[in-house]
Formats: C-alpha cells, structure tokens, sequence
C-alpha cells in the first residue's frame, strides 16, 4: 500500500506470516519501530544502536533490521497535524509489516485522549501482553534473593475494565444508565447514584480461552512446570470468578488436565517431555504478597488485564525496577514489542533513563524472528555490563561502588560486553 509520510526503505524485505501464523523471516525484514513520547526520544535510537550491533555480531551482512519509522502519539501530531495521535497508516502498516516495536506513549489521566497504548492493543487485537520477569546477577534488588523471581505474565489485553467503557459523573449517559440498572434491573447498590461515574468491565470466555491457552502452550514449549491463573473472583464473581473457572475449563477440555484431589488444581503432561504441569489458581491480592515471600511458588501466570499491569510493575520492581523489564503485544499474527514503563517525563530528553527494557523487548523480538544467536548477545552484553558496575542512574543510586552511565553509554557499554 502507498503511504502518506511513512518510508518504506527500499532494500527492506517483508515479514510473512502464513495461513498457520508461522513466521516466513527473510534475511533483512523491515521491522516498523514508533519512537514513543517523553523518554522514547533516549531510549528508542539506543535500542536501535543495540540490537543493530547484536545482529551484525552475530552474522555479519547476512542479516540485518531494516528500520521503519512509522507514528503515534506526540510525534505523529507534528507530523501529521494536531489530534492526529493515532494516523490510520501506522494500524495498516504494522498489519503490513507485521513484527514492529514500540517506545512508551502519554496517556493524560482524568480527561483528554484515550490511552494510546490501549487503542493499539485493541484496534490490532494484540490480546496477549507478555511480560517475561527475570533477574539479573548483580542488580540491586530490595529482595534478599532476587534470583528466585522468574516469571512470565500473560496479561490479557483485549478486554476487562481497559476496554474504556465508561462515563463521567454527572453525564446524561451516566444518568441513563443509572437510571436502567436501579429501574429494570433491580440494583439497589449504587451508594452515591447521584455523583457516580460508571465503569463498565467485560470479561469474556473466547477472551479469556484463547489467553489461557497461550500460557499454557507457553508453558509446554518453554519446559515450565506450573500455570497459575490469578484473579478476584471472590469478589467479582462473573468476571475475575468466570475467567478462574474458563481457564480450568480449557486447561481439561484442550490440554487433558485432571483434577487434583478434587480440584479445583488440575495437572496435565506436558508432551515434550513427560513432566507434571500444575495448573492452579490463586486470589490477586494473597498473589500480591506471596511474590515477597515465596516467589518461587509461581511461573507462569495467566491473569485478566488490570492485574496484569498492577502484577508486572511489581515484579519488576523485584528485580531491578521497570526500567529493567520489557514486554510484547501479541496477535496470532501481529507483534509489538514494547518498553514496559512509561513517558518518565521529568528524564525526556536528559540521556539519563535506563534503555534496558526497551533493548530486552528487542531481545524478545529477536527470538520472536528466530534470531537466537543475536538475543543471546543482547543478554550477554545486559549481563555483562550489570556485572560490571556501568549503569544507569536508577541502578547507580542502590549499588555501591557502581560507575553512573548516560542512557546511550550504557547502550555502548552494553555492546562493549557482547
Ligand atoms: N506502555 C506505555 O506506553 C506506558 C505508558 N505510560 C504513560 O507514561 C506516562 C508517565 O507515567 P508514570 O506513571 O509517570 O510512569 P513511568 O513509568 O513513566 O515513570 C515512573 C517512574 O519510573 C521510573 N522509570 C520509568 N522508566 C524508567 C527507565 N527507563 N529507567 C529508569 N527509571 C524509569 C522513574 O522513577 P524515578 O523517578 O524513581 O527515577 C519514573 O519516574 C503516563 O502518561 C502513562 O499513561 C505508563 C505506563 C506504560
Ligand atoms: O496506556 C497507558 O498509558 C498505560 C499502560 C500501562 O500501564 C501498561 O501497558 O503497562
Ligand atoms: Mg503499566
């Protein structure tokens, strides 16, 4: 398709994906990349300077990532003109070119535009987020073994109270609609009808099944021994309670899991290698407080869409913080990678923010295209340059006797240990 200000470089090659959602990789695919608002200006180029040198490492001029700017947010508003946040040509260009990675994107609270971040995730129904959490040797961490922490959260991405679906107080939908639940259906409950603004919150069971069924298959593939659904269903019994019970459901009905002892713990072979797979369930906020204290007990975790994101900014915080920890918006077909934190706005621009989550989303890119010997590298040079005390100020400031390092010096110091 022609497009109105994206480039398409001229010696880039397609990314195909089959009728099966395989991936067909060519030597030099053009991978679409959006900068981000805030701290995406640091942190994108050196993510970029990053992966370029792990693939030329790793096989010369055989391969390469052929970069394509495409824009939303900020950016895309001076490119494209005011309240163009999202330009229709950035969805069909990551459809088109279908393996992309993104910096973070502002979301104003209260008022003013929806999330963009959100839109994305829903317009290109990327409904699983993945967040793998893993630590590093020799990050400062407040946890007296930090090593234990090694999780992958699949955050549902397409549904719960993130699909926007809600009203200011005081509105005349608002009042409609108040008026409709305490007339036809009877609800009694609403404290303050008067001064409510009303949030609406669908969990589904194709939404739910088709997430679940990721992280167990993930789990199957990855050799890893439990999945763990973590929700509120005592308290939101036909949403979070619904999503415990279709995520048991699929685990017997797809994946051959009996019951333990009754139930509701299930355990299912995996067919690679004949070992025990626990597929169990555990309340969010005891989840909360068990990552403390027994982070060992988890492992893979399939959860709904709000407590995926309170989930990986904690983790996170248990192995070095979220500058630290990326992230993937998965379709059956698409992917975007993307830094897990924010626009960090007071860091924008300063050189200052660690690039870390944004080059290990890369990383997970790069094993995406089935590039392993270059993600390797990235993890090598992330290792090695931790090991070695050159970090960035967020690391710095907790580790004694580390040397300070700007965003872009850590990208090189990076590079300097593959
Ligand atoms: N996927 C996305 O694009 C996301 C976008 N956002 C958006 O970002 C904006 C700002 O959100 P906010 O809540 O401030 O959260 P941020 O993640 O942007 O920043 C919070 C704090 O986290 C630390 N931090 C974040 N990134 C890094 C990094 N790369 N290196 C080191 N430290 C880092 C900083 O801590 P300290 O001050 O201690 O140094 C920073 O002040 C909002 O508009 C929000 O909606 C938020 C999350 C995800
Ligand atoms: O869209 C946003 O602004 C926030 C998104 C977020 O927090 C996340 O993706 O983890
Ligand atoms: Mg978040």
């Amino acid at each position: 398709m022609a497009y109105q200000h994206i480039q398409i470089p001229a010696h880039g090659e397609t990314i195909q994906v089959d009728a099966d959602y395989r991936l067909h990789v060519p030597n030099h695919p053009i991978i679409p990349f959006i900068e981000g608002d805030g701290i995406g200006i640091d942190i994108t180029p050196v993510m970029r300077r990053v992966l370029d040198a792990a693939v030329e490492r790793a096989y010369g001029n055989e391969r390469s990532l052929v970069w394509m700017e495409v824009y939303a947010g900020e950016k895309a508003t001076r490119v494209y003109g005011a309240n163009e946040w999202l330009p229709a040509e950035t969805l069909a260009a990551v459809r088109e070119f279908p393996v992309s990675i993104k910096g973070p994107l502002t979301t104003p609270v209260g008022g003013g535009i929806r999330s963009l971040n959100v839109t994305l995730r829903q317009e290109l129904d990327l409904y699983v987020c993945l967040r793998p959490v893993r630590y590093f040797a020799g990050t400062p961490s407040p946890l007296r073994e930090p090593q234990h922490t090694n999780m992958v959260i699949f955050r549902e991405n397409s549904e719960d109270i993130y699909a926007g679906i809600e009203w200011a107080a005081g509105s005349p939908e608002v009042r409609k609609l108040i008026d409709f639940l305490q007339n036809e259906m009877g609800v009694t409950k609403i404290r303050f009808p008067a001064t409510s603004g009303v949030g609406i919150k669908p969990v589904s069971a194709d939404g739910t099944k088709r997430l679940v069924r990721k992280a167990i298959q993930y789990a199957i593939d990855n050799h890893r021994h439990s999945v763990t659904l973590v929700h509120k269903g005592n308290i939101m019994k036909f949403t979070e309670g619904a999503f415990k019970q279709w995520g048991y459901e699929l685990a017997q009905d797809e994946f051959g899991a009996t019951l333990i002892d009754g139930g509701p713990w299930c355990r299912m072979t995996n067919p690679n290698t004949g070992t025990d797979i626990i597929i169990k369930d555990v309340i969010a906020d005891a989840f909360l407080q068990q990552i403390l204290l027994r982070p060992r007990e988890y492992d893979v975790i399939a959860t709904l869409n709000l407590n995926g994101d309170y989930i990986s900014d904690a983790l996170a915080a248990q192995v070095g913080g979220i500058g630290m920890a990326p992230g993937a918006n998965l379709s059956d077909s698409v992917a975007m990678f993307e830094a897990t934190h924010g626009t960090a706005p007071k860091y924008a621009g300063k050189d200052q923010v660690n690039p870390g989550s944004i080059i290990l989303s890369g990383e997970m890119l790069l094993r995406h295209l089935g590039w392993v010997e270059a993600a390797d590298l990235i993890i090598k040079g992330l290792a090695g340059a931790i090991q070695a005390k050159t970090v960035t100020y967020d690391l710095e400031r907790l580790l004694p006797g580390a040397t300070l390092l700007s965003c872009s010096a850590f990208g090189e110091a990076m590079i300097a240990q593959m």
